[in-house]
């Protein structure tokens, strides 16, 4: 066949029905496209047309096997996205338990305080926790701050929003803007847009820890965001609105601050609407059993061990020290001896040195008029770091331990058996048998 000579009849009808299928799948319609098979196979069919028809025929099957990929993808796609919303509202319900749970945590109820001091401040926390009132919290490092920060928090309307912390004491200050404002996009080459912590805490709430340590030209900026209720990023124009509650914290004197000009008045009066003043631990020693018994029941249960019990002499060195890293220098302390005691006694040769040697120092006076709430004592270690010569009878101990802690209850002898552990009635007969003077 040459390129000018007609073709077949046959041939002609098949290039014919060769176009209409191209036609066809042009429009993504397959029904005719069953015949390129049979043109492939047809013996009328000549060579070049067979040869066409199946590479078209080659081409189809490609788009059907991409088709079948397709249909493939978008089935696992389907499944995938049911599986993330499974997991979706799976975390959303975990989220939910877990900010219940914080709530409950920082519930001023589950805060440890008997002492007058601290039942004062935790029923303020009550009763300003749900107001948007900004507080001031100073105290001594490890007093609590934080911690009222939050009861304060998860026992608001905001309880549902974020709680930020920021630590100004540990922000560079070349950082400070950015870190708190944010940054607005391409303030430099490649730097994105960040939101700051100030806008982050938007619909909770923003504690400001160490603010006594916050630069000059920042505490304006933060006065401001207080004022105004908005923010600038660094390098933007664009102002935005942030609906937050600030909290502020810090261990120095403000006051004497602003008069010696670190710190800026009005900023002062902005934070200062309610003050809370955090005691230090060495002031409400009341404090400390019920403190002991917190720590020891929750470090005893995260590291698996029973209930430790505490002897009289370790629980006078809890008592005696004067805890200048105050409640936290104590729950370290506890958390130490449950993981480093052997025995199911808490006694003093396992407290850290400086706790011992204080005692020791207090010995050689009077022991200090203080109270401690009941805990599981074991009293079989009195007198264990005597020297020799100092050494009594057990009867002997026993008096002194007696007479310790009548002195300790102020003659009260149902707090005193308490503290010994013992009944009022066990009391009477050892004190019948052992200071027959004092018992009428
Ligand atoms: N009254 C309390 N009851 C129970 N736990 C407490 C109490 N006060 C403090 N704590 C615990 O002591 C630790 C220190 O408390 P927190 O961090 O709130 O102190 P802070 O005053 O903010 O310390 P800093 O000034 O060093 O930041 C935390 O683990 C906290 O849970």
């Amino acid at each position: 066949m040459t390129e000018n000579s007609p073709l077949p009849p046959d041939a002609e009808r098949l290039l014919k029905l060769m176009e209409q299928i191209c036609h066809d799948l042009v429009w993504n319609r397959y029904d005719r496209a069953e015949a390129l098979f049979e043109l492939t196979r047809s013996t009328l069919c000549p060579e070049p047309i067979a040869s066409l028809a199946e590479s078209f025929g080659m081409m189809l099957v490609k788009l059907e096997a991409r088709d079948f990929q397709m249909e493939e993808m978008l089935k696992n796609l389907k499944e995938t996205s049911k599986a993330l919303e499974i997991s979706r509202r799976q975390l959303l319900k975990e989220n939910e338990g877990l900010k219940k749970g914080l709530m409950e945590r920082f519930s001023p109820k589950r805060i440890v305080g008997q002492s007058q001091a601290m039942r004062h401040i935790l029923d303020q926390t009550e009763r300003i926790a749900d107001t948007s009132v900004n507080v001031l919290i100073t105290g001594e490092t490890g007093t609590g701050k934080e911690l009222i920060a939050k009861a304060l928090h998860y026992n608001s309307i905001r309880k549902t929003g974020p709680f930020i912390a920021i630590n100004c004491s540990a922000i560079p200050e070349s950082l400070f803007e950015s870190e708190l404002f944010g940054i607005e996009k391409g303030i430099a080459t490649g730097v994105n847009m960040r939101k700051g912590l100030v806008e982050q805490a938007g619909g909770g709430t923003l504690f400001l820890d160490e603010i006594g340590d916050m630069p000059l030209n920042i505490q304006a900026k933060i006065l401001r965001v207080l004022e105004e209720r908005e923010v600038t990023r660094v390098g933007g124009s664009t102002v935005i609105p942030v609906d937050l509650r600030v909290v502020a914290a810090t261990h120095r004197d403000l006051k004497a601050e602003t008069k010696a000009g670190r710190f800026r008045e009005d900023l002062f009066f902005r934070l200062n609407v309610i003050s809370l003043a955090l005691p230090p631990l060495r002031e409400r020693s009341e404090d400390i059993p019920l403190l002991l018994q917190r720590f020891l029941d929750l470090h005893c249960r995260q590291m698996n061990r029973p209930l430790l019990k505490i002897s009289r002499e370790a629980m006078d060195c809890f008592l005696t020290h004067n805890w200048p890293g105050n409640v936290r220098e104590l729950e370290n302390e506890v958390e130490r001896v449950v993981a480093l005691s052997y025995s199911e006694t808490i006694r003093v040769e396992d407290l850290s040195s400086h706790l011992r040697q204080e005692k020791a120092a207090a010995e050689s006076n009077a022991l200090p008029e203080k109270k401690a709430a009941p805990l599981p004592m074991d009293d079989s270690e009195s007198n264990e770091n005597q020297p020799m010569e100092k050494l009594f009878t057990l009867e002997e101990n026993e008096r002194k331990l007696i007479e310790r802690t009548l002195e300790a209850a102020g003659g009260n002898r149902t707090q005193a058996a308490r503290m010994l552990g013992i009944s009022r009635e066990g009391l009477r007969k050892k004190m019948k048998k052992l200071l027959p003077e004092n018992n009428q």
